[in-house]
Parts: C-alpha cells; sequence; structure tokens
C-alpha cells in the first residue's frame, strides 16, 4: 500500500524491506479553528506590513516590548459587560491557575509598566506587535487569533500624546499608498459622557458599563440600548438627553450644549488645533457617538474608518488613565491604539494596494556533473561569503532546474560543469536576459565583467 513505501521515505528495494503495513488514521491538517497557518507568500505579506508597522514606530522614537502570549486571567476580568470579556480564551492550567490567552496588549504593558515602577523615566513611549486571542463559542467562522500593532504613551497628561498617536497611524497609512480619502478618524471624548452621567448623578462606577452598551448603539436597537441604560438607574428624560448629545457631530455644536469651559470640549478643540499644525486635520473629525468597546478608556478616544463604509474599524486607541489603579498600581497618565492585522488587508485589497512580494534569490546554483556536487557547494559558499542569496541544487540528477530557477525568481544560474570546472571557469546565465557566458570563480563577486550588460 501506498503507506508501505511512504514509511520507507519513497525508497524501495531490499535495503528498505516495506514495515507491516497499519492502516494510519489522517490527522487534520488544517490549523486549529479560528487560526490561520502562514505559508511563504502570506508570511512574506505579514511581514511587510509588521515591517511598516515597526519601522513607524521607530520613526516616533518608540521602544518596542513584548509580554507572554499567557497572562493570568485576572489581568482581563473587567465588570464592564465588554465582548473581550465574553470572549476570553480562558482556562486553568495545570497548576490549577486560572490563565488567559491575552485578548488585548494594553492590560500586559499595564502590568509591565507597574512592575517597572520607578526604575524607569517618563514618558514611555512603547510599541508592541502581538498576537491577540478570543474564544467564540458559536464562532461564527470568525478568526480566533489576530495580530495586533500596539503604541501606548505613559506619562503625558496632555493630548499632545493623542495627537502623536493619531500622526502615526496618519504616518502608516500614507507609506502604504493610503489617502485621507481612504479613511479618516472619528474622534471624541469619554469626557462628554462623564459630565452628563455626573449631571444625572449617575455614580462613576457605572461609567465603564454605560460606554459598552453606547458602545453596541450601532450594533443593537435602540430600543435595547435604551432598555440597558435603564438597567443601570439611567431615567427615560436623562436617556433622551444623552442620546441626543451622542448624535452631535460638530465640535461648536457641542460647545453650545456643554458650554466652552467643559474639560472634554477643551481637550478636543486643542487637539484639533493640533491636528492642523500636524497637518493631519484633513484626517479626523468629531463624532460624539465614538465610545469603543474598552470599559477603561477615560478621555480622547477615536477609531480609523474607511469612508465607503464597507469594513469594520481599521483601528481604534484612546486615553486611559485609570488603567494603573485597577491593577493596585499608582494611576499614570496613559494612552494607546490597538491595530489589528485583518481590516487593513480588506482595505488594501479594495484600494488594490498590495505589494507584489515575489521570493528573489539572487542565484541558483546547480552541478551538471553528480561528482561536482562538491564544487558547487564551494561556489555557494563563495557566494554567500559575499553576501549574496544561493539557491544550491541538491539534487544529484537536477531536472528541471530551469523551471526552479524562474519559480524561485533567481536572478542567474551557476552551472558548474566539469569541462569549465577544470579551466577555473563556472558558466553564468542572467535569466531574465537569457544571456549566458564563462566566468572565473573568483570574479563571481563583482559585476560580471563590462562586456555581460546586467
Ligand atoms: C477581523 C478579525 O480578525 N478580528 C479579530 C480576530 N481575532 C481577535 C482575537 C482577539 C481579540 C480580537 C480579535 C479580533
Amino acid at each position: 500500500s501506498e503507506c508501505a513505501t511512504e514509511n520507507t521515505g519513497g525508497r524501495s528495494g531490499a535495503l528498505f524491506p516495506p514495515p507491516i503495513a497499519e492502516a494510519v488514521e489522517r490527522i487534520d491538517v488544517n490549523p486549529p479553528k479560528g487560526t490561520r497557518d502562514f505559508p511563504p507568500e502570506e508570511m512574506r505579506l505579514r511581514n511587510w506590513l509588521f515591517q511598516n508597522f515597526k519601522e513607524v514606530s521607530q520613526l516616533f522614537g518608540f521602544e518596542e516590548v513584548d509580554f507572554p502570549v499567557l497572562e493570568s486571567e485576572a489581568l482581563f476580568i473587567r465588570k464592564a459587560g465588554e465582548e473581550i470579556r465574553d470572549q476570553l480564551y480562558c482556562f486553568e492550567d495545570r497548576g490549577n491557575r486560572r490563565v488567559a490567552l491575552r485578548p488585548e496588549l494594553t492590560p500586559s504593558l499595564a502590568r509591565l509598566v507597574i512592575q517597572k515602577g520607578k526604575s524607569v523615566s517618563l514618558p514611555l513611549k512603547w510599541f508592541a506587535v502581538g498576537q491577540c486571542w478570543r474564544y467564540e463559542r458559536m464562532t461564527r467562522g470568525r478568526r480566533r487569533e489576530h495580530y495586533q500593532w500596539n503604541m501606548d504613551i505613559i506619562g503625558v497628561p496632555d493630548v499632545t500624546a493623542e495627537a502623536e498617536l493619531i500622526s502615526s497611524i496618519v504616518t502608516f497609512f500614507k507609506r502604504l499608498g493610503i489617502t485621507a480619502s481612504d479613511v479618516g478618524f472619528k474622534v471624541s471624548s469619554r469626557k462628554v459622557l462623564q459630565d452628563l452621567l455626573r449631571c444625572y448623578s449617575i455614580p462613576d462606577n457605572l461609567f465603564g458599563k454605560v460606554c459598552i452598551i453606547i458602545d453596541k448603539m450601532e450594533k443593537l436597537p435602540l430600543d435595547e440600548i435604551k432598555k440597558d441604560l435603564g438597567s443601570v438607574g439611567i431615567s427615560e428624560q436623562a436617556i433622551e438627553e444623552l442620546l441626543k448629545v451622542l448624535s452631535i457631530r460638530s465640535l461648536s455644536k457641542l460647545e453650545e450644549v456643554l458650554g466652552a469651559g467643559v474639560e472634554a470640549v477643551a481637550d478636543l478643540k486643542k487637539l484639533f488645533s493640533l491636528a492642523e499644525d500636524s497637518g493631519f486635520s484633513e484626517w479626523i473629525q468629531f463624532d460624539a457617538s465614538i465610545v469603543r468597546g474598552l470599559a477603561y478608556y477615560t478621555g480622547i478616544v477615536f477609531e480609523g474608518f474607511d469612508r465607503e463604509g464597507k469594513l469594520r474599524a481599521i483601528c481604534g486607541g484612546g486615553r486611559y488613565d485609570r488603567l494603573l489603579s485597577t491593577f493596585g498600581g499608582d494611576d499614570l497618565p496613559a494612552c494607546g491604539f490597538g491595530f489589528g492585522d485583518a481590516v487593513i488587508v480588506e482595505l488594501l485589497k479594495e484600494k488594490q494596494l498590495l505589494p507584489d512580494l515575489g521570493l528573489q534569490v539572487e542565484n541558483i546554483v546547480c552541478s551538471l556533473d553528480p561528482e561536482l556536487h562538491g564544487a558547487a557547494a564551494r561556489v555557494a559558499t563563495v557566494l554567500r561569503g559575499k553576501g549574496q542569496s544561493v539557491d544550491l541544487v541538491l539534487e544529484t540528477k537536477p531536472l528541471k532546474v530551469f523551471k526552479r530557477a524562474s519559480r524561485i525568481n533567481a536572478r542567474r544560474l551557476i552551472l558548474v560543469g566539469s569541462s569549465e570546472w577544470q579551466r577555473g571557469m563556472v558558466g553564468v546565465k542572467i535569466l531574465s536576459s537569457g544571456e549566458q557566458y564563462e566566468i572565473k570563480l573568483d570574479e563571481l563577486d563583482h559585476q560580471p565583467p563590462s562586456s555581460h550588460s546586467e
């Protein structure tokens, strides 16, 4: 049976008598539900995307950090009714510890900041690219993992920090060819909500819960939102007032309603003027309905959206000045954003901005005579020593080497033949032009003699 030859590595003959064939049940070769493999082509795109995340972060002077994908479950237990909590990928480990695969990076960052305490000088500008997880019960075919780029600024109370974060994402979009007519940022401040709730003497500890209910406004019917708001003790009249304010789309209107001295208005006005100065004002717009779905935001919040309205939010972030104290640390002003690896790729596809990232090998080296494999390996070593990539053909009877050369998109083919080798020469074929010539081994690293144009 093919299983027998398979077990002998496909070799036949007395050397490898076939083992007793037993029926081997084939394992499921797909990755676990909701997760992805990254074969070479997908991995090239991922590396290209992450390279841009990292280069922009470094352009803004941020330092890279990372954390374990596995964290204590306690880091993510918040009682505000967040979706991220309902879908926590958590379990009990063999030490009976409650642990979770992180659904986001910010709590880990807060943990590390507390751990570092006074030993780090503020402000901290940290970035990370990490895989995050969720466990959806009746998974609607949605992914259970994605990679998120985060940038965070710790120790800066001013909206200058939020301006810097938005500016960095604008820089990222521009690098990929995405413009202000493709995407924008909806910006608001949770202080609007905070002020309103205080007017109606709603206790502060309900603030997070109310934000999460309001964040579901676009997904759930309005009467369900009203019912939920009622259930946390907000009066009908207050709810009507709240919803009216949340529908405001202009800062001047907001100022009219809330009054000029209100902190939320002052913050937003400053942010918009900083955007003017920094040259990204055409990327942002005020939208009071933006609250974001994480309970810990306390001030400015923003989210990147595609202006055609076809896709889910591209990224999102905001200020979270009280997160550290929820872990027993001393509070520090903080703001940051998360940028997932899924929606951006859909956007790039929509805009035909996906890069063509074919594999590019400089040389493919092949010996025509099995006796000369050592010589071919020597040629490969010389070229690699010069920093040139080499795909060394390993089959002793190389077939279809030209086919392989074009598949791996090699620039040139180096042929080691016995007669040439006797004369210290090797054959070269430039695959783009088809030009062929002989060259001495130690001349290989220079550009070929002028008589051969590249
Ligand atoms: C579009 C997409 O893949 N979203 C996604 C996928 N996996 C996640 C995992 C954890 C938290 C949020 C997640 C979000």
